[in-house]
This record gives structure tokens, sequence and C-alpha cells, in this order.
């Protein structure tokens, strides 16, 4: 059944302390044989994983992100099959590439020097959000790929297809123990998780309350720790469309359209406030609105959808909380969209806000849903609008810039140059690609680690350096002494 007809899917057993220690035992026992696993193996298992993703599994795949997390057949397909995919694969070459380099053996008669990358003793919690089934899939298993034991806690909303990955990396060859499927309760399993001297690292992709309550958490017990946990966050958004006078009026609509509204505004890039000259605003604001009108919510099983119902009765609740304090507000006016209904499942139309304030909420926090909003600037006030984007709210996750002036483009890089840690010039801000976009952001939308680039599997390495010696250590003098 769909999840916008607000029927469970599948129903999870959920851990309470007591067996999220027991994972942790059996991940911290695990860790020490899967360790010695050479990366050979690991390499074979991982290419076996993406094999049945890209086959046997990826129908199964797409429809339990369909069916689970509301997603449209296309968004389906770009996360569940393409992403997933791409992060086993990519995260695989990427390590073949990195444990290429050996240290400099000066004269290796005399002495060799090498390196070899190993896991962290103990275990890793992965804590993955409902958006993505991919991200999930690559908190969980890149850190495993490394060498690492890992405690998977799955959203509560994307349980079904996050099941559905780990049970196709058994079948791949990841041995039992090594990844552990823990359904919980978000704060019983932090609290287990951050209580264990054999917490090794938090890999956490969610809001910023969350990340923020684990980092102090760990923070208040650092002195149990046998190493010094690894915290890797990717957080919220508040992302940027910004519009120069020169840019292309289509491909601003279009790609204004596609990142604020496609899976219901509900991906951490998704575009939410948009900053528009003066002198497009009328040319920009009518194709937004004819383009909006045109979108149909629906099903996630009618091929026909642009997007389904958000993901569960607090979105809907926070989300077109938003939509009645803009229709309250005297700064604010909602120019498309602005009806949601929950009869028949957590619907909200994408809307489109116009304010006259860009320091209002609406623009500076995020909602996480297809709510956009529009602040139309003077054609003069360039360099102040770019400041406001700077400034006026604490995420630097993605931003997008359109025009045809290059030299605006090369000052804007400048200007805006921790505005985001994924930028976009005349491309919409969402839709970043394993191994070609690497992602995240600074500030606190994260720790920007940079999920899908070459040096995301490192940071959870714990590599050692081993100098060999094939001479005699002749007597206590220093080298140069003896010539
Ligand atoms: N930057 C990125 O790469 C990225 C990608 C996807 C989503 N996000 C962000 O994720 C958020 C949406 O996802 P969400 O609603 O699932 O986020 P969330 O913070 O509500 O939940 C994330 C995960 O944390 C768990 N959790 C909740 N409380 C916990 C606790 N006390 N201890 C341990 N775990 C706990 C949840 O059960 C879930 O598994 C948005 O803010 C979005 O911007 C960021
Ligand atoms: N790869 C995704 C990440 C979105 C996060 O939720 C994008 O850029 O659209």
């Amino acid at each position: 059944m769909p999840h916008n007809h607000k029927k469970q899917v599948a129903k999870f057993y959920y851990a309470d302390t007591k067996l999220v220690n027991q994972a942790i035992q059996v991940a911290t026992e695990t860790q020490k044989k899967w360790d010695r696993t050479p990366l050979s193996e690991r390499f074979k298992i991982w290419d076996k994983a993406a094999d049945l993703m890209a086959g046997k599994y990826r129908a199964k795949l797409n429809a339990a992100t369909m069916l689970g997390q509301a997603k449209t057949t296309i968004q389906a397909e770009i996360d569940s099959a393409a992403e997933l995919i791409d992060f086993f694969r990519l995260n695989a070459y990427f390590l073949k590439e990195a444990t290429k380099y050996q240290p400099i053996s000066e004269n290796p008669r005399v002495t060799k020097n090498s390196m070899r990358y190993r896991g962290i003793d103990g275990f890793i919690a992965a804590v993955s959000p409902f958006n993505f089934t991919a991200i999930g899939g690559n908190l969980a298993y890149t850190p495993a790929l490394m060498g690492n034991a890992v405690l998977w806690k799955p959203s509560d909303t994307a349980l079904l297809s996050n099941w559905v990955t780990f049970k196709i990396c058994l079948e791949a060859g990841v041995p039992p123990g090594v990844v552990n499927f823990v359904p919980a309760d978000g704060p019983v399993f932090g609290d287990a998780i951050t209580a264990s001297p054999n917490l090794a690292g938090i890999n956490f992709t969610g809001s910023v309350p969350t990340f923020t309550r684990l980092w102090k958490q760990v923070g208040q017990n650092i002195g149990i720790y046998k190493n010094f946990p690894r915290l890797i966050g990717e957080c919220g958004g508040k992302n940027y469309h910004f519009v120069h006078p020169s840019a292309d009026v289509e491909t601003v609509a279009n790609g204004t359209i596609r990142s604020a509204f496609e899976f219901c505004g509900q991906k951490c890039s998704a575009c939410s406030r948009m900053y528009v000259p003066e002198s497009l605003w009328p040319a920009i604001k009518e194709k937004l609105l004819v383009k909006r009108a045109q979108l149909k919510i629906g099903d996630p099983t009618d091929y026909n959808s642009f997007t389904s119902a958000v993901i569960d009765d607090k979105a809907f609740k926070r989300i077109s909380g938003y939509i009645e304090y803009a229709k309250k507000s005297s700064n604010l006016e909602i120019i498309g969209g602005g009806k949601y209904d929950d009869s028949t499942g957590y619907f909200i139309e994408p809307t489109i806000v116009q304010t006259k304030d860009p320091k209002d909420k609406i623009m500076t926090e995020e909602i996480f849903g297809p709510v956009l909003t529009v602040y139309v600037y003077p054609d003069n006030q360039i360099k102040q609008t770019l400041e406001l984007i700077d400034t006026s709210t604490q995420f630097a996750l993605t931003g997008a810039v359109f025009a045809q002036d290059e030299a605006f483009l090369r000052s804007a890089l400048e200007d805006l140059k921790m505005t985001a840690g994924n930028f976009y010039i005349n491309d919409k801000s969402t839709g970043s690609v394993v191994g070609q976009q690497p992602f995240g952001g600074a500030r606190l939308s994260g720790t920007n680690d940079k999920a899908g680039g070459p040096h995301y599997a490192l940071r959870w390495g714990n590599p050692q350096s081993i100098k060999e010696t094939f001479v005699q250590l002749i007597d206590i003098d220093y080298p140069y002494m003896n010539q």
C-alpha cells in the first residue's frame, strides 16, 4: 500500500537498550575478524552487492523506496538504484586508488616503509535519514568497507528500503555481524551508543538538533571511550537560487521548480529561498506559476505524478504550519498553492510565497517541504543581496547562481564562497551525483566530509605506518658521525 495512504508497509521490532547493547557486543567482536578479511575480498563483495542492486533486486529496491518513502518512479530510480549502486562501486574504486599510495622508502634494501589500512577497533553507529535509501546504504556500508563493524539505525520512515538493502548485502557476502540492522527509537539508540566505551564513530545524516544532541552526548562522555569517536554529520540546509539580471529566464524557472518541488522539497539540497531582480520578476513569476500549476501531485505509483505526499504527520504539521504562518503575515503573500489536505494522505500543494522581508524566518529556517519563498531585490543591490545570502542563515549546504554575465559569475564565486558546500552555476541546487559532485556543506549544514568523493572512505580508516629495517643497527651513534 503506498505510503501516502497512511498505511504501515511493514512492522519491525524496535530494539530496546538491552538489544542495542547486544548488537554493540556483536559488532565489536566481529570487527576484529572482519578487519582481517583482505581488501581484495571486500571489493569483490561490494561489486557483487552493486550487481545485485543493479540487476536481480533493482525493481524490488525501487518499489520499496516508492511504497515506503512515497517517491515517484523516477525519484526512486535516481535514489535506490542509481545513487546506491554508485556509492558501492565508487567508494570501492576510490579506496582502491587511495591504497595505491605507499610512503617513500629511500633505500628499500635498507628500509621499507609501508601503510596498511585498518578499521577502528570498536563499532561505528550509522544513523540515517528517511529521505534517501542511498544515503542509508552509504552511511552503513562505507565504514564497513574500510574494516569497521557497524550498527545501522535506519529512520522509522525508511525501514522497508533500508531492510531490502541490508538483505542484499548479506546475500552478496557481507558476513553477519559486520553491519547490524537495528531499528530503534532515536533517543534509545543514541543514548545506548554514546554510553558505550567501544563507540568508534558516528556516521550521521539528518537534522541539526539530532546531530547536536549526539555530539553533546559524546562530549559529556569523552573520558569513557577507547578511541576518540569520529563524528561525521551531514545536516540541513536553507538552499538558495540567486538570479542575476543577465540570467536566462527559462533555465531559472525550470531549475527552480525541480529543485524546490521534486520529492516535495524533502531533499537537504532543495531550493527554499530565491532572490530575483525586479527587472526579471514579472517574466520569472509568470513561468513559475504556470509550471507549478501543471505539476500533478498524487500516488507515487502513478507514472504521471510529479510528487506525492510528504513523509509523515509530523512533517505535514510542520510544513502546513509555515503555510499558515505565511497566510497570516503581512510581510508574506502566497502567490501559488497554499492548500494542504491529510484526508487520504499527507498532501501539500507546491507553494510559492513572496516576501518583503529577506530575513523573515521563512527565508532562514529549514522547512524541508514544498515551500519556496522569493525575495525580489532592486537591480542595483546585487552586492547587498549576496551579502544577505551569506549572513542570513546558519546553513551552507547548496546554492545556485543564474547569470550569463561571466565577470559576475567569477566574482560571485568569491562573494558566495562560504555559503555552500555544493555550488551550482546555471543549474538547480539539487541532484548531485556520486563521483561527480561530492556532496556536503559546512557551517550548521555539517562536517562537509563529502559523501561520494574520493576521501570519504578514508575518514573511516585507521591507517598504520610500518617501517621494516633490513640492516643491523650497528651502534648508538648518529649516522653522520660515522662519515
Ligand atoms: N546534508 C545531507 O547530506 C543531508 C542528506 C539528507 C538529509 N539531510 C537532512 O536530514 C533531515 C531530514 O531527515 P530526518 O527527518 O530523518 O532527520 P532526523 O534528524 O529527524 O532523523 C535522522 C535519524 O536520526 C534518528 N534519531 C532521532 N533522534 C535521535 C537520537 N536522539 N539519537 C540517535 N538517533 C536519533 C532518527 O530516527 C533518524 O534515523 C533534514 O534536516 C535534511 O536536511 C541532510
Ligand atoms: N544527492 C542529493 C542529496 C540530497 C540530500 O538529501 C542531491 O543533491 O539531490
